[in-house]
């Protein structure tokens, strides 16, 4: 631990103990907006496999993958990856090898995560996999687990995957209650790694970053390079302060936030945005992300509930919507949403985007235009837009979904960054090329906080902003010479 604290502090960060948080990460220097706080690779990692799609178990890549010979699970992109895992998978292999075939099938990414992390501290102990400052078992320890608040069920679903481990594994004396304490672990402290478009791709434990306690408006933002997680500030971040991130999504009121929190975490969430819980600032944004909209469709006001309980009050208008007139809005909701659900929408994309369409007009009566329902109905749309290639309407929903996105998130968010990319790209393959400019602009001002500039997506990014200005420069000086 001497090491850590000598590694830290040679990236002026500390480690501090506060009794309401536990263990937490505090800056001994100012960080400016982008800056690196802190980079690791995982002490484990599982790509998230499944029977649509399997990633290379080194580099997480799904192109040129070929199975493991032995195993018949694990998939490697070439002899590189299968290389530098093999010191690890070799136990694995032989492992799940001893498991029949169709069991073997069954092995989520969560076992498979603890059964690479069982194999690792003993191929360290023995010596053949070195231990570093940051790649060290000991860090592994340190994890809170939560262990004695979890109820009898969940200590029993724990119980039943460490049985499920110890049949992978077959290690003589094997510690039962640390395997279950350590799935425990997982779920309060492991990461799902996602692309350079948040998109999850595996999950994995990284111990020093699992140091950084979560806030609901945080100053900093875990993305991954690959596999190595990076933390980057999002904001000005001065010495002396604590360094926090998200563990949520955050667009939500903050009863939902906490719910969600205290469900994974197991603590109730005393950040500076969850102190307003109850300030009428925070009842608006509560009725506005997650509650109805008024009656009268020219009026933005958001509504609370009518105090004799007859239905819902618009707190601009007044208009009073009945408890039954939003009660067969939200039934009809619910029926489409369960049609779109289950539509196959790998079969007719077609079919699938008109029920979801239908759910958004039903949603547009029903909720307020900030609604976050209907933000995830109209991204949903988006994407199956570009799916069949509908690039005009695509835009439009992009154009809708932007607004909503700025309101939820801080102005540096990702997302916000992510969906003005999403936009010019668009622009620029529908001819609108000074708009793609100013949004290839704006999410490159935000992506690079987030992304670093040094990134192969950030340099596409950067690449197209050149092609889209080198385009519609031509296109002024053509018109120039035009006259
Ligand atoms: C990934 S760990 C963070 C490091 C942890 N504080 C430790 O001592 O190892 C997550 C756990 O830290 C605690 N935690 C994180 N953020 C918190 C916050 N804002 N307020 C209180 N506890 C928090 C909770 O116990 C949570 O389950």
């Amino acid at each position: 631990m001497a090491n850590l604290q000598s590694f830290l502090r040679d990236r002026c960060l500390t480690v501090l103990n506060l009794p309401d948080k536990g263990r937490s990460l505090f800056t001994s220097r100012d960080f400016r907006p982008g800056e690196v706080i802190l980079r690791q690779e995982p002490y484990v990692s599982v790509p998230n496999n499944n029977s649509s799609e399997s990633r290379c178990d080194g580099c997480f890549k799904t192109d040129g993958l070929k199975k493991c010979s032995g195993c018949q699970v694990v998939w490697y992109c070439g002899s590189s990856c299968q290389k530098s895992e093999w010191k690890l998978h070799r136990h694995e292999c032989k492992a799940l090898c001893r498991l029949e075939k169709e069991k073997r099938m069954l092995v989520t990414p969560t076992i498979r995560l603890m059964v690479k992390l069982c194999l690792k501290r003993n191929l360290q102990n023995e010596k053949v996999i070195p231990i570093t400052t940051t790649d060290d078992y000991s860090l592994v320890e340190a994890l809170v687990s939560h262990m004695s608040e979890l109820d009898e069920k969940q200590l029993m679903l724990y119980a039943q995957m460490a049985n499920l481990v110890n049949l992978i594994l077959q290690f003589p004396g094997i510690d039962l209650k640390e395997i279950a304490e350590n799935f425990s672990k997982f779920s309060c402290n492991a990461h799902s790694i996602c692309d350079s478009e948040l998109r999850p791709e595996g999950i994995g434990l990284f111990p020093l970053v699992s140091i950084i306690n979560h806030s609901c408006s945080p100053n900093a933002v875990l993305v991954f390079e690959e596999k190595m997680a990076v933390v980057r500030a999002m904001d000005n971040i001065s010495e002396d302060s604590e360094v926090t991130i998200s563990y949520i999504e955050t667009a939500g009121s903050t009863l939902t936030r906490q719910k969600s929190l205290k469900e994974q975490y197991l603590f109730h969430c005393q950040c500076a945005r969850c102190s307003n819980i109850g300030k009428p600032h925070d009842i608006e944004e509560s009725a506005i992300l997650e509650g109805y909209r008024c009656a009268n469709e020219k009026c933005n006001g958001f509504l609370l509930r009518d105090p004799d309980d007859k239905g819902f009050v618009c707190q601009n208008c007044m208009l009073l919507r009945s408890k039954e007139e939003v009660k067969k809005l939200a039934g009809d909701v619910k029926t489409v949403s369960a049609k779109a659900l289950a539509s196959p929408s790998a079969e007719n994309k077609h079919d699938t985007i008109a029920l979801y369409k239908t759910m958004e007009k039903l949603q547009e009566k029903l909720y307020h235009s900030f609604s976050i329902t209907l933000m995830r109905t109209r991204e949903k749309l988006l994407k199956m837009l570009m799916e069949v290639e509908s690039w005009r309407e695509a835009l439009d929903y992009c154009k809708l979904i932007v607004p909503v996105y700025q309101r939820v998130y801080p102005a540096t968010h990702p997302l916000i960054g992510l969906q003005f990319y999403t936009q010019g790209k668009l622009e620029w393959l529908l001819g609108q090329t000074e708009e793609a400019v100013s949004s290839l602009i704006k999410a490159y001002d935000i992506l690079r906080i987030s992304h670093g500039t040094s990134t192969p997506f950030m340099k596409e990014l950067s690449a197209k902003l050149d092609e889209a200005r080198a385009e519609a420069s031509y296109k002024l000086l053509a018109l120039k010479d035009g006259n």
